[in-house]
Protein backbone atom coordinates (compact mmCIF):
# COMPACT_ATOMS: atom_id res chain seq x y z
CA UNK A 1 0.00 0.00 0.00
CA UNK A 2 1.16 3.48 -1.10
CA UNK A 3 1.40 6.17 1.98
CA UNK A 4 -0.83 9.25 1.06
CA UNK A 5 1.85 11.79 0.84
CA UNK A 6 3.81 9.74 -2.05
CA UNK A 7 0.40 9.73 -4.22
CA UNK A 8 -0.34 13.04 -3.56
CA UNK A 9 -0.10 14.00 -8.03
CA UNK A 10 -0.12 17.25 -9.06
CA UNK A 11 -3.68 18.71 -10.46
CA UNK A 12 -6.40 17.27 -12.09
CA UNK A 13 -9.48 14.65 -11.93
CA UNK A 14 -8.39 11.39 -9.96
CA UNK A 15 -9.84 7.98 -11.17
CA UNK A 16 -11.03 6.58 -7.63
CA UNK A 17 -11.96 2.69 -7.46
CA UNK A 18 -13.54 1.19 -4.16
CA UNK A 19 -13.38 -2.31 -4.21
CA UNK A 20 -15.47 -4.64 -1.64
CA UNK A 21 -16.31 -2.40 0.72
CA UNK A 22 -17.98 -3.48 3.75
CA UNK A 23 -19.08 -1.45 6.88
CA UNK A 24 -20.93 -2.76 9.91
CA UNK A 25 -22.35 -0.58 13.05
CA UNK A 26 -23.65 -3.22 15.46
CA UNK A 27 -25.64 -5.76 14.52
CA UNK A 28 -26.27 -3.27 11.44
CA UNK A 29 -24.90 -4.37 7.61
CA UNK A 30 -24.31 -0.60 6.29
CA UNK A 31 -22.70 -1.72 3.69
CA UNK A 32 -21.87 -5.47 2.11
CA UNK A 33 -18.97 -6.00 -0.73
CA UNK A 34 -19.67 -2.87 -2.47
CA UNK A 35 -17.81 -1.58 -5.83
CA UNK A 36 -17.53 1.46 -7.60
CA UNK A 37 -15.50 3.28 -10.20
CA UNK A 38 -15.53 6.40 -10.80
CA UNK A 39 -13.33 7.55 -14.21
CA UNK A 40 -11.31 10.49 -13.93
CA UNK A 41 -13.60 13.31 -15.08
CA UNK A 42 -16.30 11.32 -14.05
CA UNK A 43 -19.57 12.63 -12.77
CA UNK A 44 -21.18 9.73 -10.98
CA UNK A 45 -23.94 9.38 -9.17
CA UNK A 46 -24.81 6.98 -6.11
CA UNK A 47 -28.37 6.79 -5.82
CA UNK A 48 -30.80 4.29 -3.73
CA UNK A 49 -33.40 4.53 -1.35
CA UNK A 50 -33.23 6.04 2.49
CA UNK A 51 -31.14 4.10 4.19
CA UNK A 52 -30.01 2.25 0.98
CA UNK A 53 -26.16 3.16 2.57
CA UNK A 54 -24.83 5.89 0.25
CA UNK A 55 -23.82 8.00 3.07
CA UNK A 56 -21.78 5.34 4.81
CA UNK A 57 -19.77 4.37 1.66
CA UNK A 58 -18.97 8.48 0.99
CA UNK A 59 -18.05 8.87 5.24
CA UNK A 60 -15.77 5.49 4.33
CA UNK A 61 -14.82 7.23 1.38
CA UNK A 62 -13.35 10.10 3.77
CA UNK A 63 -12.14 8.25 6.35
CA UNK A 64 -14.69 9.40 8.90
CA UNK A 65 -15.88 5.55 9.21
CA UNK A 66 -13.25 3.02 8.97
CA UNK A 67 -14.06 0.34 6.84
CA UNK A 68 -14.44 -3.06 8.29
CA UNK A 69 -13.39 -4.58 4.64
CA UNK A 70 -12.62 -3.11 1.05
CA UNK A 71 -10.06 -1.74 -0.71
CA UNK A 72 -9.80 2.20 -2.19
CA UNK A 73 -7.37 2.49 -5.29
CA UNK A 74 -6.49 6.42 -6.20
CA UNK A 75 -5.64 6.32 -9.74
CA UNK A 76 -4.65 2.63 -9.43
CA UNK A 77 -2.92 2.49 -6.73
CA UNK A 78 -3.94 1.22 -3.45
CA UNK A 79 -4.11 3.80 -0.67
CA UNK A 80 -5.39 3.88 3.21
CA UNK A 81 -7.38 6.63 4.29
CA UNK A 82 -7.69 6.50 8.01
CA UNK A 83 -9.33 9.79 8.67
CA UNK A 84 -10.53 12.99 6.74
CA UNK A 85 -7.07 14.68 7.02
CA UNK A 86 -5.65 11.63 4.50
CA UNK A 87 -8.49 12.07 1.97
CA UNK A 88 -8.05 15.66 2.27
CA UNK A 89 -4.23 14.88 1.34
CA UNK A 90 -5.29 13.26 -1.78
CA UNK A 91 -7.58 15.68 -3.22
CA UNK A 92 -10.56 14.31 -2.01
CA UNK A 93 -13.34 16.74 -0.45
CA UNK A 94 -16.75 16.81 0.55
CA UNK A 95 -19.58 19.08 0.22
CA UNK A 96 -22.19 18.15 3.12
CA UNK A 97 -25.98 18.88 2.93
CA UNK A 98 -25.39 21.12 6.07
CA UNK A 99 -23.07 23.87 6.43
CA UNK A 100 -19.31 23.97 7.89
CA UNK A 101 -18.88 27.54 7.48
CA UNK A 102 -17.57 29.76 10.62
CA UNK A 103 -20.57 32.45 10.69
CA UNK A 104 -18.57 35.26 12.44
CA UNK A 105 -16.09 35.03 9.92
CA UNK A 106 -16.71 36.42 6.40
CA UNK A 107 -16.58 34.43 3.08
CA UNK A 108 -12.39 35.35 2.46
CA UNK A 109 -11.73 34.46 6.52
CA UNK A 110 -13.27 31.02 5.95
CA UNK A 111 -11.95 30.49 2.80
CA UNK A 112 -8.56 31.31 3.97
CA UNK A 113 -9.07 29.18 7.26
CA UNK A 114 -9.89 26.02 5.33
CA UNK A 115 -6.42 25.91 3.56
CA UNK A 116 -5.45 24.94 7.51
CA UNK A 117 -1.48 25.35 7.75
CA UNK A 118 -1.59 29.35 8.12
CA UNK A 119 1.45 31.53 8.36
CA UNK A 120 1.51 33.21 11.90
CA UNK A 121 1.37 36.48 10.14
CA UNK A 122 -1.94 36.20 6.83
CA UNK A 123 -0.62 38.86 4.32
CA UNK A 124 -4.61 39.99 4.06
CA UNK A 125 -3.61 42.18 1.19
CA UNK A 126 -1.85 39.09 -0.67
CA UNK A 127 -5.29 36.73 0.23
CA UNK A 128 -7.36 39.36 -1.01
CA UNK A 129 -5.80 39.24 -4.62
CA UNK A 130 -5.45 35.44 -4.50
CA UNK A 131 -8.85 35.19 -4.01
CA UNK A 132 -10.39 38.09 -5.87
CA UNK A 133 -8.14 36.61 -9.18
CA UNK A 134 -9.65 32.98 -8.39
CA UNK A 135 -13.38 34.19 -7.71
CA UNK A 136 -13.06 35.87 -11.34
CA UNK A 137 -12.39 32.79 -12.68
CA UNK A 138 -16.07 31.37 -11.30
CA UNK A 139 -19.41 32.35 -13.10
CA UNK A 140 -21.63 33.11 -9.52
CA UNK A 141 -20.03 36.10 -7.29
CA UNK A 142 -20.32 36.11 -3.42
CA UNK A 143 -19.35 39.21 -1.37
CA UNK A 144 -16.09 38.00 0.22
CA UNK A 145 -16.61 40.03 3.11
CA UNK A 146 -19.82 39.09 4.11
CA UNK A 147 -19.83 37.20 7.05
CA UNK A 148 -20.62 33.75 6.21
CA UNK A 149 -23.34 34.24 9.03
CA UNK A 150 -25.04 36.65 7.02
CA UNK A 151 -25.79 34.46 3.58
CA UNK A 152 -28.50 32.70 2.24
CA UNK A 153 -28.50 29.02 2.54
CA UNK A 154 -28.52 28.88 -1.50
CA UNK A 155 -25.39 31.37 -1.11
CA UNK A 156 -23.53 29.50 1.65
CA UNK A 157 -23.67 26.37 -0.42
CA UNK A 158 -22.23 27.84 -3.31
CA UNK A 159 -19.27 29.06 -0.93
CA UNK A 160 -19.28 25.35 0.58
CA UNK A 161 -18.74 24.70 -3.42
CA UNK A 162 -16.23 27.35 -3.71
CA UNK A 163 -13.89 26.30 -0.56
CA UNK A 164 -13.65 22.99 -2.25
CA UNK A 165 -12.67 24.33 -5.70
CA UNK A 166 -10.20 26.68 -4.04
CA UNK A 167 -8.48 24.01 -2.16
CA UNK A 168 -8.11 22.36 -5.60
CA UNK A 169 -10.04 19.15 -5.13
CA UNK A 170 -9.14 16.03 -7.52
CA UNK A 171 -12.59 14.61 -6.28
CA UNK A 172 -15.51 16.24 -4.88
CA UNK A 173 -18.12 14.02 -3.00
CA UNK A 174 -21.25 15.82 -3.27
CA UNK A 175 -23.37 14.74 -0.54
CA UNK A 176 -27.13 15.95 -1.85
CA UNK A 177 -25.58 19.27 -2.73
CA UNK A 178 -28.81 20.77 -3.93
CA UNK A 179 -31.26 20.52 -1.60
CA UNK A 180 -31.39 24.19 -0.52
CA UNK A 181 -30.71 25.75 -3.55
CA UNK A 182 -33.53 26.75 -6.36
CA UNK A 183 -33.56 24.74 -9.41
CA UNK A 184 -31.62 27.70 -11.07
CA UNK A 185 -28.75 27.84 -8.45
CA UNK A 186 -28.21 24.15 -8.74
CA UNK A 187 -28.21 24.17 -12.32
CA UNK A 188 -25.46 27.13 -11.80
CA UNK A 189 -23.39 24.96 -9.35
CA UNK A 190 -23.91 21.67 -11.30
CA UNK A 191 -23.08 23.20 -14.73
CA UNK A 192 -19.85 25.03 -13.45
CA UNK A 193 -18.81 21.23 -11.87
CA UNK A 194 -19.75 19.56 -14.87
CA UNK A 195 -17.84 21.83 -16.66
CA UNK A 196 -14.49 21.61 -14.88
CA UNK A 197 -15.48 17.70 -14.89
CA UNK A 198 -15.22 17.76 -18.65
CA UNK A 199 -12.30 20.18 -18.49
CA UNK A 200 -10.64 17.13 -17.12
CA UNK A 201 -9.60 19.43 -13.68
CA UNK A 202 -12.39 17.38 -11.62
CA UNK A 203 -14.16 13.79 -10.76
CA UNK A 204 -17.19 13.97 -9.25
CA UNK A 205 -19.27 11.63 -6.91
CA UNK A 206 -22.77 13.03 -5.97
CA UNK A 207 -25.74 11.56 -4.16
CA UNK A 208 -28.77 12.77 -5.19
CA UNK A 209 -32.39 11.95 -4.99
CA UNK A 210 -33.37 13.93 -7.93
CA UNK A 211 -33.42 12.33 -11.13
CA UNK A 212 -33.55 15.54 -12.87
CA UNK A 213 -29.87 15.99 -11.87
CA UNK A 214 -28.90 12.45 -12.85
CA UNK A 215 -29.80 12.91 -15.90
CA UNK A 216 -28.60 16.34 -16.75
CA UNK A 217 -25.14 16.32 -15.38
CA UNK A 218 -23.92 12.60 -14.42
CA UNK A 219 -22.16 10.20 -17.06
CA UNK A 220 -22.53 7.40 -14.68
CA UNK A 221 -24.12 5.71 -11.81
CA UNK A 222 -23.90 2.94 -9.09
CA UNK A 223 -26.92 2.11 -7.13
CA UNK A 224 -27.13 0.57 -3.85
CA UNK A 225 -30.29 -1.69 -2.59
CA UNK A 226 -29.71 -2.31 1.13
CA UNK A 227 -26.36 -1.71 1.78
CA UNK A 228 -25.17 -3.77 -1.63
CA UNK A 229 -24.49 -3.10 -4.97
CA UNK A 230 -27.31 -3.19 -6.87
CA UNK A 231 -26.13 -2.03 -10.68
CA UNK A 232 -24.15 0.51 -12.44
CA UNK A 233 -24.63 1.83 -16.22
CA UNK A 234 -24.06 5.06 -18.01
CA UNK A 235 -26.22 7.77 -19.15
CA UNK A 236 -27.68 8.90 -21.20
CA UNK A 237 -28.35 4.96 -21.76
CA UNK A 238 -29.62 4.41 -18.70
CA UNK A 239 -33.71 5.98 -17.92
CA UNK A 240 -35.09 6.82 -15.06
CA UNK A 241 -36.94 4.16 -15.02
CA UNK A 242 -34.48 1.88 -15.00
CA UNK A 243 -32.64 3.99 -12.51
CA UNK A 244 -35.48 3.36 -10.64
CA UNK A 245 -36.04 0.20 -10.79
CA UNK A 246 -32.52 -0.50 -9.56
CA UNK A 247 -33.22 1.17 -6.80
CA UNK A 248 -35.91 -0.54 -5.51
CA UNK A 249 -36.90 -3.69 -7.56
CA UNK A 250 -39.75 -1.93 -8.52
CA UNK A 251 -40.94 1.60 -9.00
CA UNK A 252 -44.37 2.33 -7.09
CA UNK A 253 -45.77 5.45 -8.81
CA UNK A 254 -48.45 6.74 -6.47
CA UNK A 255 -49.90 10.06 -8.03
CA UNK A 256 -51.60 13.13 -6.36
CA UNK A 257 -55.04 13.43 -7.37
CA UNK A 258 -55.00 15.77 -10.00
CA UNK A 259 -56.55 19.17 -9.68
CA UNK A 260 -59.65 19.31 -10.46
CA UNK A 261 -60.98 15.79 -9.01
CA UNK A 262 -60.16 17.82 -5.55
CA UNK A 263 -62.84 18.20 -3.06
CA UNK A 264 -63.75 21.64 -2.63
CA UNK A 265 -62.32 23.86 -0.19
CA UNK A 266 -65.20 24.00 2.05
CA UNK A 267 -66.59 27.57 2.98
CA UNK A 268 -65.81 27.88 6.71
CA UNK A 269 -63.83 30.09 8.56
CA UNK A 270 -60.02 30.52 8.31
CA UNK A 271 -58.33 28.25 10.77
CA UNK A 272 -54.96 29.63 11.08
CA UNK A 273 -55.00 33.46 10.97
CA UNK A 274 -51.60 35.31 11.11
CA UNK A 275 -51.81 39.35 11.37
CA UNK A 276 -48.86 41.68 11.72
CA UNK A 277 -46.41 39.24 12.82
CA UNK A 278 -42.88 40.21 14.19
CA UNK A 279 -40.06 38.37 15.12
CA UNK A 280 -36.48 38.46 15.67
CA UNK A 281 -33.66 36.28 14.08
CA UNK A 282 -31.06 34.45 16.23
CA UNK A 283 -28.65 37.81 15.57
CA UNK A 284 -30.90 40.03 17.02
CA UNK A 285 -32.16 41.76 13.64
CA UNK A 286 -36.22 41.77 12.32
CA UNK A 287 -36.48 38.39 10.55
CA UNK A 288 -40.68 38.55 10.15
CA UNK A 289 -41.24 42.12 9.56
CA UNK A 290 -45.49 41.86 9.40
CA UNK A 291 -47.02 38.64 8.17
CA UNK A 292 -50.14 38.33 7.29
CA UNK A 293 -51.52 35.14 6.20
CA UNK A 294 -55.03 32.42 6.42
CA UNK A 295 -55.28 29.05 6.31
CA UNK A 296 -58.36 27.81 5.85
CA UNK A 297 -60.11 24.19 7.00
CA UNK A 298 -59.28 21.48 3.55
CA UNK A 299 -56.42 23.84 1.92
CA UNK A 300 -52.69 24.09 1.57
CA UNK A 301 -51.60 27.15 1.86
CA UNK A 302 -47.83 27.27 0.18
CA UNK A 303 -45.50 29.49 1.07
CA UNK A 304 -42.39 30.36 -1.59
CA UNK A 305 -39.57 31.72 -1.16
CA UNK A 306 -35.81 31.59 -1.33
CA UNK A 307 -34.43 30.03 2.13
CA UNK A 308 -33.18 32.15 4.80
CA UNK A 309 -36.43 34.73 4.13
CA UNK A 310 -38.17 34.46 7.26
CA UNK A 311 -39.88 31.01 6.48
CA UNK A 312 -38.07 29.25 9.64
CA UNK A 313 -38.73 31.95 11.94
CA UNK A 314 -42.19 31.75 10.86
CA UNK A 315 -42.49 28.14 11.69
CA UNK A 316 -40.75 28.22 14.75
CA UNK A 317 -43.08 31.05 15.89
CA UNK A 318 -45.92 28.68 15.12
CA UNK A 319 -45.14 26.29 16.58
CA UNK A 320 -43.67 27.37 20.01
CA UNK A 321 -40.07 27.60 19.21
CA UNK A 322 -39.51 31.42 18.98
CA UNK A 323 -41.18 34.16 20.57
CA UNK A 324 -42.63 36.67 18.73
CA UNK A 325 -42.51 40.46 19.28
CA UNK A 326 -45.64 41.91 18.05
CA UNK A 327 -48.91 41.08 16.16
CA UNK A 328 -51.52 37.89 16.25
CA UNK A 329 -51.74 33.92 15.71
CA UNK A 330 -54.98 32.87 16.29
CA UNK A 331 -56.07 28.99 15.70
CA UNK A 332 -59.59 27.81 15.95
CA UNK A 333 -60.58 31.36 16.75
CA UNK A 334 -58.36 31.67 20.16
CA UNK A 335 -55.04 33.16 20.48
CA UNK A 336 -52.82 30.26 20.00
CA UNK A 337 -48.80 30.57 21.28
CA UNK A 338 -48.14 27.59 20.42
CA UNK A 339 -47.33 25.78 24.01
CA UNK A 340 -47.57 21.48 24.26
CA UNK A 341 -51.07 22.54 25.59
CA UNK A 342 -52.42 24.43 22.69
CA UNK A 343 -50.46 22.10 20.17
CA UNK A 344 -52.90 19.20 21.56
CA UNK A 345 -55.85 21.02 22.19
CA UNK A 346 -56.45 22.41 18.80
CA UNK A 347 -54.79 19.42 16.97
CA UNK A 348 -51.19 21.15 15.38
CA UNK A 349 -48.82 19.19 14.17
CA UNK A 350 -45.62 19.90 12.52
CA UNK A 351 -42.66 19.09 10.28
CA UNK A 352 -39.98 21.47 11.04
CA UNK A 353 -36.94 21.25 8.59
CA UNK A 354 -33.90 19.32 9.77
CA UNK A 355 -36.08 17.27 11.57
CA UNK A 356 -33.15 15.74 13.54
CA UNK A 357 -32.25 18.89 15.15
CA UNK A 358 -35.90 20.66 15.61
CA UNK A 359 -38.31 17.75 16.01
CA UNK A 360 -36.18 14.95 17.78
CA UNK A 361 -34.50 13.78 20.23
CA UNK A 362 -31.23 12.54 18.57
CA UNK A 363 -29.94 10.56 21.69
CA UNK A 364 -33.49 8.65 22.40
CA UNK A 365 -34.72 5.80 20.78
CA UNK A 366 -37.56 5.59 17.89
CA UNK A 367 -40.30 4.33 20.01
CA UNK A 368 -39.12 7.59 22.65
CA UNK A 369 -39.08 9.90 20.01
CA UNK A 370 -42.11 8.70 18.15
CA UNK A 371 -44.26 9.42 21.39
CA UNK A 372 -42.93 12.98 22.12
CA UNK A 373 -46.48 14.18 21.36
CA UNK A 374 -48.57 11.66 23.59
CA UNK A 375 -46.46 9.70 25.93
CA UNK A 376 -48.41 11.66 28.72
CA UNK A 377 -52.13 11.25 27.16
CA UNK A 378 -54.39 8.05 27.13
CA UNK A 379 -53.93 5.37 25.92
CA UNK A 380 -49.84 5.71 26.41
CA UNK A 381 -50.73 6.94 29.61
CA UNK A 382 -53.35 6.81 32.34
CA UNK A 383 -53.49 8.97 35.43
CA UNK A 384 -49.60 9.90 35.37
CA UNK A 385 -48.76 6.43 34.77
CA UNK A 386 -46.93 5.74 31.33
CA UNK A 387 -48.06 2.42 29.45
CA UNK A 388 -44.57 0.93 27.58
CA UNK A 389 -46.20 -1.73 26.16
CA UNK A 390 -48.50 0.75 24.45
CA UNK A 391 -45.75 2.98 23.56
CA UNK A 392 -43.54 0.00 21.84
CA UNK A 393 -47.07 -0.96 20.08
CA UNK A 394 -47.44 2.59 18.66
CA UNK A 395 -43.85 2.70 17.64
CA UNK A 396 -43.76 -0.68 15.83
CA UNK A 397 -47.09 0.03 14.36
CA UNK A 398 -46.05 3.57 12.67
CA UNK A 399 -42.59 2.23 11.42
CA UNK A 400 -44.65 -0.62 9.77
CA UNK A 401 -47.17 1.99 8.23
CA UNK A 402 -44.88 4.82 7.54
CA UNK A 403 -41.89 1.99 6.67
CA UNK A 404 -39.25 3.35 8.89
CA UNK A 405 -35.90 1.22 8.48
CA UNK A 406 -34.63 1.13 11.09
CA UNK A 407 -32.57 -1.68 13.03
CA UNK A 408 -35.20 -1.74 15.78
CA UNK A 409 -37.54 0.33 17.50
CA UNK A 410 -34.67 0.54 20.61
CA UNK A 411 -32.23 2.37 18.08
CA UNK A 412 -31.36 5.79 18.74
CA UNK A 413 -32.75 8.06 16.30
CA UNK A 414 -29.68 9.42 15.25
CA UNK A 415 -28.27 6.13 13.98
CA UNK A 416 -31.30 6.02 11.93
CA UNK A 417 -30.65 7.52 7.99
CA UNK A 418 -31.57 11.31 7.20
CA UNK A 419 -34.74 10.06 5.33
CA UNK A 420 -35.43 7.78 7.70
CA UNK A 421 -35.53 9.88 10.95
CA UNK A 422 -38.30 12.16 8.00
CA UNK A 423 -40.36 9.49 7.97
CA UNK A 424 -40.46 8.71 11.55
CA UNK A 425 -41.66 12.19 12.42
CA UNK A 426 -43.82 12.30 9.21
CA UNK A 427 -45.23 8.92 10.95
CA UNK A 428 -45.27 10.12 14.48
CA UNK A 429 -47.10 13.96 13.08
CA UNK A 430 -49.41 12.26 10.91
CA UNK A 431 -50.88 9.39 12.63
CA UNK A 432 -53.57 11.79 14.40
CA UNK A 433 -57.08 13.31 13.31
CA UNK A 434 -55.15 16.57 12.38
CA UNK A 435 -56.90 19.97 12.37
CA UNK A 436 -53.33 22.30 11.21
CA UNK A 437 -50.45 20.85 10.14
CA UNK A 438 -47.10 23.14 9.26
CA UNK A 439 -44.55 21.04 7.15
CA UNK A 440 -41.51 23.06 5.97
CA UNK A 441 -39.72 20.96 2.77
CA UNK A 442 -41.07 17.80 3.66
CA UNK A 443 -39.53 16.22 1.15
CA UNK A 444 -35.92 16.74 1.93
CA UNK A 445 -33.69 14.10 1.71
CA UNK A 446 -36.22 11.40 0.67
CA UNK A 447 -36.07 9.01 -2.07
CA UNK A 448 -38.54 9.34 -4.89
CA UNK A 449 -41.30 6.74 -3.45
CA UNK A 450 -41.08 8.80 -0.23
CA UNK A 451 -41.32 11.58 -1.85
CA UNK A 452 -44.88 10.15 -3.80
CA UNK A 453 -45.89 8.68 -0.51
CA UNK A 454 -45.59 11.91 1.46
CA UNK A 455 -47.35 13.82 -1.24
CA UNK A 456 -50.19 11.12 -0.81
CA UNK A 457 -50.46 12.12 2.69
CA UNK A 458 -50.30 15.89 2.77
CA UNK A 459 -53.30 16.09 0.10
CA UNK A 460 -54.85 12.93 1.95
CA UNK A 461 -54.86 15.52 4.87
CA UNK A 462 -55.94 18.32 2.97
CA UNK A 463 -58.32 16.23 1.67
CA UNK A 464 -59.82 15.03 4.96
CA UNK A 465 -60.66 18.75 6.02
CA UNK A 466 -56.88 19.62 7.49
CA UNK A 467 -55.80 23.40 7.76
CA UNK A 468 -52.35 22.79 5.32
CA UNK A 469 -48.99 25.47 5.74
CA UNK A 470 -46.70 24.48 3.70
CA UNK A 471 -43.32 25.58 3.22
CA UNK A 472 -41.26 24.56 0.50
CA UNK A 473 -38.40 25.87 -1.66
CA UNK A 474 -39.46 23.62 -4.43
CA UNK A 475 -41.97 25.29 -6.74
CA UNK A 476 -42.80 22.24 -8.45
CA UNK A 477 -43.96 20.86 -5.10
CA UNK A 478 -45.92 24.09 -4.14
CA UNK A 479 -47.85 23.87 -7.93
CA UNK A 480 -48.48 20.33 -6.80
CA UNK A 481 -49.94 20.33 -3.74
CA UNK A 482 -51.05 23.72 -2.68
CA UNK A 483 -54.54 26.05 -3.51
CA UNK A 484 -52.77 29.34 -3.19
CA UNK A 485 -49.15 30.09 -3.47
CA UNK A 486 -47.82 32.93 -1.38
CA UNK A 487 -44.00 34.41 -1.95
CA UNK A 488 -42.47 35.24 1.75
CA UNK A 489 -39.51 37.91 0.95
CA UNK A 490 -37.32 39.44 3.65
CA UNK A 491 -39.68 38.69 5.95
CA UNK A 492 -42.94 39.94 4.56
CA UNK A 493 -45.36 38.28 2.35
CA UNK A 494 -45.04 40.48 -1.18
CA UNK A 495 -47.06 38.14 -3.53
CA UNK A 496 -50.02 35.68 -3.74
CA UNK A 497 -52.30 33.58 -6.23
CA UNK A 498 -54.01 30.93 -7.02
CA UNK A 499 -51.93 27.85 -7.45
CA UNK A 500 -53.89 26.90 -10.74
CA UNK A 501 -53.29 30.28 -13.03
CA UNK A 502 -49.84 30.61 -11.23
CA UNK A 503 -47.20 32.18 -13.37
CA UNK A 504 -43.45 30.95 -12.41
CA UNK A 505 -41.89 33.32 -14.21
CA UNK A 506 -43.59 35.94 -12.18
CA UNK A 507 -43.39 33.87 -8.66
CA UNK A 508 -39.36 33.76 -9.20
CA UNK A 509 -39.55 37.71 -10.12
CA UNK A 510 -41.54 38.17 -6.40
CA UNK A 511 -39.22 35.55 -4.84
CA UNK A 512 -35.52 37.16 -6.29
CA UNK A 513 -36.49 39.75 -4.01
CA UNK A 514 -39.00 42.06 -6.47
CA UNK A 515 -41.64 44.03 -4.29
CA UNK A 516 -45.52 44.82 -5.29
CA UNK A 517 -47.04 47.17 -2.62
CA UNK A 518 -50.68 46.18 -2.73
CA UNK A 519 -52.72 43.85 0.16
CA UNK A 520 -52.59 40.63 0.27
CA UNK A 521 -56.38 39.29 -0.45
CA UNK A 522 -57.29 35.87 1.16
N1 LIG B 1 -23.68 5.90 13.14
C1 LIG B 1 -24.52 4.88 12.87
N2 LIG B 1 -24.83 3.98 13.83
C2 LIG B 1 -25.68 2.95 13.58
N3 LIG B 1 -26.28 2.73 12.37
C3 LIG B 1 -26.00 3.59 11.39
C4 LIG B 1 -25.13 4.73 11.58
N4 LIG B 1 -25.05 5.40 10.41
C5 LIG B 1 -25.85 4.75 9.54
N5 LIG B 1 -26.41 3.66 10.12
C6 LIG B 1 -27.31 2.70 9.47
O1 LIG B 1 -26.72 2.31 8.24
C7 LIG B 1 -27.72 2.17 7.23
C8 LIG B 1 -27.34 3.02 6.03
O2 LIG B 1 -27.50 4.40 6.38
P1 LIG B 1 -26.99 5.59 5.44
O3 LIG B 1 -27.13 6.85 6.22
O4 LIG B 1 -25.67 5.25 4.86
O5 LIG B 1 -28.12 5.54 4.28
P2 LIG B 1 -28.36 6.55 3.07
O6 LIG B 1 -28.44 5.72 1.83
O7 LIG B 1 -27.35 7.63 3.09
O8 LIG B 1 -29.83 7.11 3.41
P3 LIG B 1 -30.54 8.56 3.16
O9 LIG B 1 -30.89 8.64 1.72
O10 LIG B 1 -31.79 8.46 4.01
O11 LIG B 1 -29.59 9.63 3.65
C9 LIG B 1 -29.04 2.56 7.87
O12 LIG B 1 -29.68 1.36 8.25
C10 LIG B 1 -28.65 3.34 9.09
O13 LIG B 1 -29.63 3.19 10.12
Amino acid sequence: MIPVESVVPATGALELNILNMTKHFGDVKALTDVSLNISAGGFHALLGENGAGKSTLVKCLVGFYTADQGTVLVDNREVCIANPKDASQLGIGMVYQHFTLVPSMTVAENLVVARGALPAFINWQEERARLSDFMATLPFKIALDKPAGALAAGEKQKVEIIKQLYLQRRLLILDEPTSVLTPDEADEVLGLIGDMTRQKLLSVLIITHKFREVTAYADAVTVLRRGCYAGSGTLPELTTENMAEMMVGSPIAQDVAPREQRPAIPDLPARLVVEQLLAQGDNGLPVLRGVDLQVRPGEILGIAGVSGNGQKALVEVLTGQRMKLGGTVMVNGVPFNGTRQELARHKVYSLPEEPLRNACVGGLSVVHNMSLRNFDQPPLAHWGWINQRAMRNQAKRYVETFNVKTPGIDAKIQTLSGGNVQRAVLARELSHPVDLLIVANPVFGLDFNAVAETHARLMAARNAGTAVLLVSEDLDELLELADRIVVMSEGLIVFETSAETADVRELGHYMAGGHVETEVTQ
